[in-house]
């Protein structure tokens, strides 16, 4: 393995007085699809990106985090890329950045996929499946200040097929999270944790209670901000939920960003009554 590698990343200290300062665990996810966004974008020549625009200015004073949802770019070809990188060269240099693109490999490979999310594309943290063991997990660990963010037990029907199954004495989802937990620190690891998984909730915060948990589900798959905040929350917070489709398609028509702005503040008064 090699030493640490030291590139610019949000570091635990500065996320949670972001998070403190604005009083929110807001996680805004940009799953851009260029077949519901504002029609009269599709005239620009980045439509994407003027639509990610848009939703960052009328949401940045509440985010804490934004997730790019990389397969949305991908899907779109060199153009995708082109606009993800703009994306993420716009969002606010004290705000959170995560790609969503759940990699995980062999070694070397692994090395590869963290070097394009941490080094050629500057997030600060990638999601990271953890299937394939700890040779596919730790290559994301080596970089000073950035997050690998491993998937745990996650908000879909189909979470219930492999992670809820017996393990010996536990469920294979808690064996992920205290094996994962092991191979890093509450600094370069968080855990995606379904919102959708209410009963689970309490049990995970037992059994993990100082790292962070990165909570989708709010919004479109039914998930609810306060039951999430009620049992997940620690003493620095420790949750960024993140909503992609209850706050991008808040909007319609060429004032759709007004009504973004107004989700995005009415998920933050839910989440400031935490604080
Ligand atoms: O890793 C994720 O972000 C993720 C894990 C999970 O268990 N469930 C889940 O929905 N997600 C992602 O979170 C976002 C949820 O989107 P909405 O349901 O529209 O808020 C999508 O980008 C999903 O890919």
């Amino acid at each position: 393995m090699p030493g640490l590698i030291y590139l610019y990343g949000m570091d635990r200290a500065a996320l949670v007085k972001n998070i403190f300062a604005k009083r929110s665990v807001l996680c805004v996810g940009l799953d851009t699809d260029l077949a519901k966004i504002p029609r009269h974008l599709l005239q620009e020549e980045d439509p994407a990106f003027a639509f990610n625009k848009g939703i960052i200015d009328a949401t940045k004073e509440f985010a804490v985090a934004y997730k790019i949802n990389t397969a949305f770019y991908e899907a779109q070809g060199v153009k995708g890329w082109q606009s993800m990188e703009r994306t993420l060269n716009y969002i606010p240099k004290d705000i959170f950045t995560i790609a969503d693109a759940k990699r995980g490999d062999i070694g070397n490979t692994s090395e590869q996929y963290a070097r394009t999310f941490f080094h050629t594309y500057p997030y600060d943290s990638v999601t990271v499946a953890p299937y394939m063991g700890s040779d596919s997990v730790k290559p994301f660990l080596q970089f000073d200040g950035k997050w690998a963010i491993v998937l745990g037990l996650t908000s879909n029907a189909g979470s219930a097929d492999f992670q809820l199954q017996q393990c010996g004495n536990e469920l294979l989802y808690e064996r992920v999270l205290t094996t994962v937990a092991s191979w890093g620190t509450p600094g370069n690891i968080m855990f995606v944790i379904g919102a959708t998984r209410k009963e689970q909730l309490q049990e995970v915060r037992a059994l993990l209670p100082d790292h962070f948990f990165l909570v989708p589900g709010v919004g479109a798959q039914g998930g609810d901000v306060d039951t999430v905040c009620r049992n997940a929350f620690n003493k620095d917070a420790g949750v960024l939920i993140n909503v992609s489709r209850g706050v991008i398609y808040a909007g319609s028509g060429e004032g759709f960003a007004a009504q973004v702005h107004e989700a995005a503040r009415k998920y933050q008064q839910e989440m400031a009554v935490y604080f």
